[in-house]
């Protein structure tokens, strides 16, 4: 049977709003990035470079709204060959059953009949204040799989790097191993599955990770990932922002990172544009 999972594109720009914004500055927000007169999102090159934005539970239906509005008017000004979406939209998480008894949790098949096509799963605020644990957010991703959505599951070193670089490396694989394993085992081989790399030390900072742990970190990531018949993405997230992808920075070893602001998001997609291969 033909995989009926979301293709990934080349590289992914996510912006997760965590629980910053009231609904009315997320709808604002989410149409500053879709105005054409902000040059952020270029529908043309949606093979290779997707933004998608992880808003919170409630203003997920108003921005799929938006994003069907923005869709609808692009395809009567100029048909595009393509089926994938030009924006993604995302949730900040599931729960891992689809329906029944579970009072204050959001079901996966609610999120997917909304119009998300992103989970994002075990970030480590929610393994911090929520004690989350490995086995539930592998549950979640397969939860999430099953209604034909793609986890992204967020991994990251929770020790911060000492000072023999290698040994900070090899730490940070080990404790990014255990996760990416457990959800590995929970998906089906060919689901397409993210992982967002965020160092616990590096979220909420002044300074992201250096490019040269991230590159070693994500490449003992994608060791530990081996060879699957489902896409995978490993993305950077911890403090990312302008300045980071281009020239001896993180577009040689991720496929993708974390933006915020309006201004910083616009710099990040040039930079990331001045990257690809055009075909
Ligand atoms: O947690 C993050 C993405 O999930 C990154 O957050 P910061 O960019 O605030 O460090």
């Amino acid at each position: 049977m033909a995989s009926t999972y979301p293709i990934l594109p080349e590289k992914l720009l996510l912006i997760s709003l965590k629980m910053y914004f009231t609904p009315d500055r997320t709808l604002t927000y989410l149409r500053e990035l879709l105005n054409p007169s902000n040059d952020i999102v270029h529908p043309a090159n949606r093979d290779k470079l997707l933004l998608a934005l992880i808003p919170d539970f409630l203003t997920i239906w108003p921005c799929a709204q938006i994003l069907k509005e923005y869709e609808s008017n692009l395809t009567t000004g100029s048909p595009q060959s393509t089926s994938t979406p030009p924006f993604l939209l995302g949730a900040q998480d599931c729960f891992w059953e689809p329906q029944g008894a579970y009072t204050g949790e959001v079901s996966p098949a609610s999120i997917r009949a909304l119009g998300c096509t992103i989970v994002e799963l075990g970030h480590a605020e929610r393994r911090s204040i929520f004690n989350e644990s490995d086995d539930q957010t592998a549950r979640k991703a397969a939860a999430t799989c099953a209604q034909h959505m793609v986890p992204l599951v967020c991994i990251g070193e929770v020790t911060s790097p000492g000072p023999i670089a290698s040994q900070a490396v090899g730490q940070a694989v080990t404790e990014c191993a255990v996760l990416v394993q457990a959800v590995l085992a929970a998906i089906p081989d060919d689901a397409p599955v993210i992982f967002a790399y965020e160092p616990v030390w590096a979220i909420g900072q002044p300074k992201p990770a250096g490019v040269d742990h991230v590159a070693a970190v994500v490449q003992g990531i994608r060791a530990v990932i081996g060879v699957r018949s489902g896409a995978v993405r490993v993305l950077y997230g911890g403090s990312a922002g302008p300045g980071l992808w281009g020239v001896g920075g993180l577009g040689r070893a991720v496929d993708g990172m974390f933006a915020h602001e309006i201004g910083g998001v616009r710099e990040v997609v040039r930079e990331v544009e001045e990257t690809l291969v055009v075909a």
